[in-house]
């Protein structure tokens, strides 16, 4: 492992330079306005990323629920030397940060999962490959390079198929599997809707099935490591699919068929979980958990641990707020001692989007946090380049805002909660 990287530079790099940061701004919702203004003539992904289900009113839960809670900063205390390190599954990490899993990256971006793996690689941070990935397990794994790697799946019906897809993974040097419960079904998401737009119909999400040998005997078909192609118009896809072209045709047909073996609407119930446990020897965690109850039902079929996360709002529309979940899960002390005794790992994702969310996180009890949305911002408008620079910026506020709070590693702030946070919704 290289040496520790200083983290907080990345500003004072901003500021030698005397040039504005690579995407033009180092904040988030400028991102996403920035992206919005870039897809203006191909709105379909912008709204894909962007939304939420229903009224969108748990995307904004989501925010709302870090407001709950304030850091009370310590002065005086020597923080000149910081560790934002931490060890998850016996593997430092350099940083309390990985990338959530997100599907058809290949709508974002020419390079799609390759640029934010070889990102995500580069920093040694764990990259989450999602089953509905735009490119193929193997290729994704290269992209990782020397960096963590973890796999999530969507449970497909068939256990045939299942089995293949987690024998690829592992063979492929992906080292955690995220099992997502929330997503037995795609929620109601009017943006998509509105714009009859979504990747999977389009055969952007479909690679890891096309290059998988068992989906691909069902259709009788030899495995390929092809993708689809960007840039991209849907209105084309949808006008060669109508006049019979037989290549579109032929993703989008298989394209469907992924969508009919997961995320169609047949829900598992724990009694499953017997078989994914059984089939992954490797650290299980369940995605999706948002109750202490099914956190205790998590340990109990034999997870090594969980993400609470409501799917950033995408999924249930009216939900709790992730964050709010969190602190319950984790006030739990059937939780607490299981984290401490290192055979329950909690982590986290759902509105993270600067260093204080991160420490308010850790405060609350998750050992890592995951960030969805904001390097899809930076995937759209820079490629690897622009994921780079909005992990760093992430990173960069993380540490200086845990220099600002006067604590000087992420496990102090994960043992002194009430030191660190007060409960304060102003
Ligand atoms: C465009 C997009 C695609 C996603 N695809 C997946 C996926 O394939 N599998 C999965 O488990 N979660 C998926 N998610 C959910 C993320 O993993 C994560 O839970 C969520 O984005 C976190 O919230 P945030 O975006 O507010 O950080 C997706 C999210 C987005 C925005
Ligand atoms: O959009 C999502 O949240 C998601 O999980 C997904 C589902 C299917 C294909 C791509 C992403």
């Amino acid at each position: 492992m290289a040496a520790a990287e200083d983290w907080s530079s990345y500003g004072g790099q901003i500021f030698r330079s005397r040039k504005p940061p690579l995407l033009g701004s180092v904040v988030v919702d400028d991102l996403e306005a920035l992206m919005k203004e870039k897809f203006k003539d191909n709105p379909g992904p912008y709204n894909f990323v962007a939304g939420g289900a229903s009224t969108g009113v748990t995307q904004v839960t989501n925010r709302k629920a870090f407001n709950r809670w304030k850091i009370v900063p310590r002065m005086l205390r020597d923080v000149t030397k910081r560790d934002i390190s931490v060890t998850l599954f016996d593997r430092k990490l350099p940083a309390p940060v990985a990338f959530s899993p997100v599907g058809a990256q290949g709508i974002f971006h020419e390079d799609g999962d390759l640029a934010s793996a070889r990102a995500a690689g580069k920093l040694g941070i764990p990259f989450s490959m999602s089953t509905v990935a735009s490119r193929s397990i193997g290729q994704v794994a290269e992209a990782c390079g020397t960096g963590p790697r973890w796999f999530q799946l969507y449970w497909p019906e068939s256990d045939e198929l299942t089995a293949s897809i987690l024998s690829r993974a592992e063979a492929a040097g992906f080292d955690v599997l995220l099992l997502t419960l929330d997503t037995m079904r795609v929620g109601w998401r009017p943006r998509d809707l509105n714009s009859a737009y979504v990747p999977m119909a389009h055969g952007y999400s479909a690679q890891v099935f096309t290059a998988d040998p068992v989906f691909m005997a069902k259709n009788n078909l030899p495995p390929t490591e092809e993708h689809a192609p960007f840039p991209y118009n849907p209105h084309e896809v949808d006008a060669a699919y109508l006049s019979g072209d037989p290549a579109i045709k032929q993703r989008v047909d298989l394209s469907l068929h992924v969508i009919s073996q997961m995320t169609n609407g047949v829900f598992r119930s724990w009694e499953d979980m017997a078989f994914v446990r059984k089939t992954w020897k490797g650290p299980l965690l369940l995605k999706g958990i948002q109750c202490v109850e099914d956190a205790i039902l998590a340990m109990e079929h034999g997870a090594n641990g969980i993400v609470v996360s409501n799917h950033g709002g995408r999924q249930l529309d009216g939900a709790i707020g992730s964050l709010t979940a969190l602190a319950r899960i984790c006030a739990d002390p059937r939780v607490r001692k299981a984290q401490q005794l290192g055979t329950f790992t909690v982590l986290f994702d759902s509105g993270v989007r600067s260093g204080s969310d991160i420490i308010k996180a850790i405060a609350l009890g998750a050992q890592t946090v995951l960030v969805g949305r904001p390097y899809v911002y930076g995937l759209a408008l820079g490629g690897e380049a622009g994921v780079d620079a909005v992990m760093r910026s992430i990173l960069a506020d993380l540490d200086i805002s845990l220099a600002l709070s006067g604590y000087k590693s992420i496990s102090e702030i994960w043992h002194k909660r009430d030191e660190v946070l007060v409960e304060d919704d102003t």
